[in-house]
This record gives C-alpha cells, sequence and structure tokens, in this order.
C-alpha cells in the first residue's frame, strides 16, 4: 500500500473527529492554564498582581533594548525610540486585546483603528482645547473653594487628603464634561468608594465604574434628547454629547450606547490620573520645607491679589512661574498616570528599531514611567527634584523623553483640564494650607505593581494634620 492510500484510509471521519476534540482540548487547557505557568505574561500579572512590567526589564536588562514580551508584542526600552513610535504623522493602531478588556468599545479612548479613532476623536478636540478650558476655568475655581472649604472643617484635625482630592477632581471632570456636578464634595466621606473601586477594583483605571454608568447613563439619555430636539437657545452649556451630536460623525456613531461609552470613559479617565499625581505633589511640597519655602516665595503675591484685590487667578498667569511649573512637572514625571506599557500598531509599514526590522502590524510598546525614572535620563530618578526642570535649556532637552500625557494622535484628549487643574490646586492649597504629612514615606508613592494605572505601596493613602497657615 502507497503512502496516499495509507493516508486516505486513515483520514476517517472519525479519526478526524478526534483530531479535532485533542486540538481544542489542548487549545483550551493552554488558553486558561498554561498561560498562568510560571513565567508566562499572565502569571506575573494575574497571579502576581501586576509584576510584569518588571519582569519586562529584567528582561531588557538581559536581552537588550527590544524584546519580545508575548507571542504577539515587542517592548522597547530605549527613550530614543520615543518619538518614533508616538506620532502625528502615520497611521497609528492600537492594541485592540488590551482595550476590548475594559468592555467600552465605543469609547474613543478603546478604538483600536486609526481612521475610527480621528473620527471619534476630531469632534471633542476643540472642546478639550486650552482656550476652551480657559474659557471654563470658573468650573475649575467654584470646585476648589468647596474643596477648601471643606478641608477647613478639619483645621486641627486629620484629613484624608486622597479621598478630598479624588472627590475633586471627579467633580471637576464631570462638570466640565456633562455640566452636571455629582456632588463628591459634598459627601460626608468623599464618596470614597468610587476612589477604591478605581484604585481596587481590577485595576483598571478606565474600567468604568458600575456606578458610574448608572447614574450617567440616564443623564447622557437626557443630554441627548435635549441635544437632538432643543433649539440652541434653550441648551443648556454645551457638553460632548452635544458636540458628537453635532459633529459630521455617522448617525451610528451617536447612538446612545456609543455616545455613553465615551460619556463614562472620558470622564473617569480623568479622576484618579489627576488626582494621584496631586496626592504625590502635595505630599512631596510639604515633606520638604525648602520646596515649600519656595513654591510660597514665587506665588504668595499673587495669591493675595487675587483674594484680596479680586484680580483673576488665570493659569496663565500661574504658568509663568518656574518653580510652581517645575514643581508640577516633576509630580507627573513620577506619576504619569499609567504603570503599563501602551503599544502601537504601524498597520501599514515596518517600523525599524536600528537594524531590527518589525513587520507592520506589530504590537510594539513602551513604558512612559520607566522611561520617567530611567537613570540615564534623570539621575537618582526615585527623588523628588523640581529643580532638575529649572534650566531651560536642559527641560528643552528632557522633554523629547517626557511624556506624561503620551505623545502623537493618542495622546490625552485632557490635557489642558489636567494641566489647568494641577496649577490652580496646588497654587491655592500651598497658600491657604499647612499640612502634617507624619508616618507618610516618599517610598509610599513609588510604583510597586502595574494595575494600568500605578499600583502604589502606600495605596495612595495621605493622611495628615491640617491647619490654616497661619499669617
Ligand atoms: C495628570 C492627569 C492626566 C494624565 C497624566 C493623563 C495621561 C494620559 C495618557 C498617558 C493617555 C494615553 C493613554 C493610551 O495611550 O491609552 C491619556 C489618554 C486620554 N486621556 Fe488623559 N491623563 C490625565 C488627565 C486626563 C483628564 C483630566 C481627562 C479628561 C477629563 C483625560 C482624558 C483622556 C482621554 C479621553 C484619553 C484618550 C485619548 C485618545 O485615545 O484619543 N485625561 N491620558
Amino acid at each position: 500500500m502507497d503512502n496516499i492510500s495509507k493516508l486516505q484510509e486513515a483520514l476517517t471521519w472519525a479519526n478526524l473527529a478526534v483530531l479535532l476534540a485533542v486540538y481544542f482540548a489542548s487549545l483550551i487547557f493552554y488558553r486558561l492554564f498554561w498561560t498562568l505557568f510560571p513565567n508566562s505574561p499572565a502569571y506575573y500579572d494575574l497571579v502576581q498582581n501586576g509584576q510584569y512590567t518588571f519582569k519586562i526589564v529584567d528582561l531588557h536588562k538581559k536581552y537588550g533594548p527590544i524584546i519580545r514580551i508575548s507571542p504577539y508584542e515587542l517592548h522597547v526600552i530605549d527613550p530614543a525610540f520615543f518619538e518614533k513610535l508616538f506620532r502625528q504623522d502615520g497611521r497609528w493602531d492600537k492594541y485592540a486585546w488590551v482595550y476590548k478588556a475594559f468592555f467600552v468599545e465605543g469609547a474613543t479612548i478603546c478604538t483600536a483603528s486609526h481612521e475610527l479613532h480621528k473620527a471619534r476623536r476630531q469632534p471633542l478636540n476643540q472642546f478639550f482645547s486650552k482656550t476652551k478650558v480657559a474659557a471654563r476655568q470658573g468650573i475649575i475655581d467654584h470646585n476648589i473653594t468647596k474643596f477648601c472649604g471643606r478641608v477647613s472643617q478639619f483645621s486641627g484635625k486629620t484629613v484624608k487628603v486622597r479621598d478630598a482630592l479624588s472627590a475633586l477632581a471627579r467633580d471637576i471632570s464631570c462638570e466640565f464634561i456633562l455640566d452636571k456636578t455629582y456632588g463628591n464634595l459634598d459627601q460626608e466621606d468623599f464618596n470614597i468608594a468610587i476612589t477604591k473601586m478605581i484604585q481596587d477594583g481590577a485595576g483598571f483605571i478606565w474600567r468604568v465604574s458600575k456606578h458610574l454608568r448608572q447614574e450617567s447613563e440616564e443623564d447622557s439619555k437626557n443630554l441627548l434628547s435635549i441635544s437632538t430636539t432643543s433649539s440652541p437657545v434653550e441648551l443648556p452649556s454645551r457638553t460632548i454629547v452635544h458636540e458628537i451630536v453635532d459633529s459630521k460623525l455617522p448617525p451610528e456613531e451617536k447612538k446612545l450606547a456609543r455616545v455613553h461609552d465615551d460619556v463614562t470613559t472620558i470622564s473617569s479617565a480623568g479622576f484618579e490620573t489627576t488626582a494621584s499625581v496631586l496626592r504625590l505633589v502635595l505630599f512631596h511640597i510639604y515633606n520638604n520645607q525648602e520646596i515649600l519655602r519656595q513654591l510660597r516665595a514665587e506665588i504668595d503675591t499673587v495669591m493675595e491679589a487675587s483674594l484680596f484685590n479680586d484680580e483673576k487667578l488665570e493659569v496663565k498667569k500661574l504658568e509663568q512661574f518656574p518653580y510652581l511649573t517645575s514643581v508640577i512637572m516633576e509630580g507627573m514625571r513620577l506619576s504619569p498616570a499609567i504603570g503599563s506599557r501602551m503599544a502601537r500598531i504601524a498597520p501599514d509599514r515596518d517600523l525599524f528599531y536600528g537594524n531590527f526590522r518589525i513587520p507592520a502590524g506589530t504590537p510594539v510598546g513602551m513604558t512612559i514611567i520607566l522611561m520617567h525614572t530611567d537613570e540615564t535620563l534623570y539621575p537618582a530618578p526615585l527623588s523628588f527634584n523640581p529643580d532638575r526642570w529649572m534650566d531651560l535649556e536642559e527641560r528643552k532637552k528632557m522633554e523629547k523623553t517626557y511624556a506624561p500625557f503620551s505623545r502623537g494622535t493618542r495622546m490625552c484628549l485632557g490635557m489642558y483640564l489636567a494641566w489647568a487643574q494641577m496649577y490652580l490646586i496646588v497654587a491655592r492649597v500651598v497658600h491657604l494650607f499647612d499640612f502634617d504629612f507624619k508616618g507618610i514615606e516618599p517610598a509610599d508613592f513609588e510604583m510597586v505593581s502595574d494595575q494600568f494605572v500605578i499600583g502604589t505601596k502606600g495605596n495612595a493613602v495621605l493622611n495628615g494634620l491640617v491647619t490654616l497657615r497661619k499669617a
């Protein structure tokens, strides 16, 4: 019997069924268990709770600046590659596998395709522009006033600054985006459940909590119906829902489910991102009397003028203070919101890293926090040192590889809103209050796990004795 006849004989339906059964059983085993075996990415991420980022660092030490970190994905640790990967020109997809895990496929932030993302983002750009943020600074101002009022009530006692700052960031974000406050600052415990849900809940910052989805679904529905039926005269302040409805996006992009995905993700992207930078910055300011002194020397005059002469405290005025700017930049260097690698895909062309050719369609990622704590760029990288930003020439050089808001087509949409909050909040808090953060250490703010956001040793707790500043 020749080989072909033997093969034909073996290819019975029964044999094929057995082969298929074995194939699917192995696949199920592989998907469920093999990936959890020690040394697999899922093992470090799931069993060891967000340790893969550190394993990637070890792998780079062993194998060089470009490595394969899964069967499908590459990682680069060389800062010089950053500006080649995070760009405005060219087509850049996101790695769909990562963002599908958030279960908000209609959200701009989770849109993998370059073209669809561009179409979805276009109507939102203007809403978050620097000019629009400046025009609506009142929203930030009156929420800070409320925050300061609440913190003053604790004078002489311990206040939970983590909780209060989270509530402030949430109230500003929701009011700016939906023209509605959810009153987190009014709540006795600053609605800490939401902060915890975002921090602990599977570690996903942009995993939108059920709470926010439910509350905002009704609002999205109302806004959608108002913006499609009312005359412009009757419209309340514009919200992102109005921007989407009035855009050139096709009708299916304006359906409630899609719009609501954007409402929830965009507002929640502004919660713990901004709050965690502010916590780190305020801790370091009050932990180092020299930083506090220099900051106050710089801002006190303008703060007095705004308090007593009714001069509006504008962000553009605060931006001119070099030390205040350096303090905020240093805060964002150490807390650039995301602790995970961010992969980009060039769908239509090969990329090159030195002599390595990266085939079109390959997800290749970099991790901003690793770049921001690279000791070849920042000596003593884990120490909070605003002075490293004070020399403008040096700053310019460092800005090439400084990217707390990422870069390129997927750069943070809320960047100007975040900057404005940070300037105004730091200036007002430092001018009004003294804090004693006894028992809290700089190491409490260091990254110890990748929770998509930065998981810190101290879990962002920032309890401190607050007093009103003596004149
Ligand atoms: C200090 C505060 C903030 C930091 C450090 C930060 C950082 C980032 C980073 C690194 C990304 C890129 C994420 C990725 O590639 O997947 C991003 C995207 C984004 N951020 Fe922020 N963010 C901050 C505040 C905000 C605020 C206040 C908002 C809005 C209220 C916001 C809304 C967004 C949105 C919508 C995206 C997705 C943009 C897109 O895919 O087109 N962020 N942010």
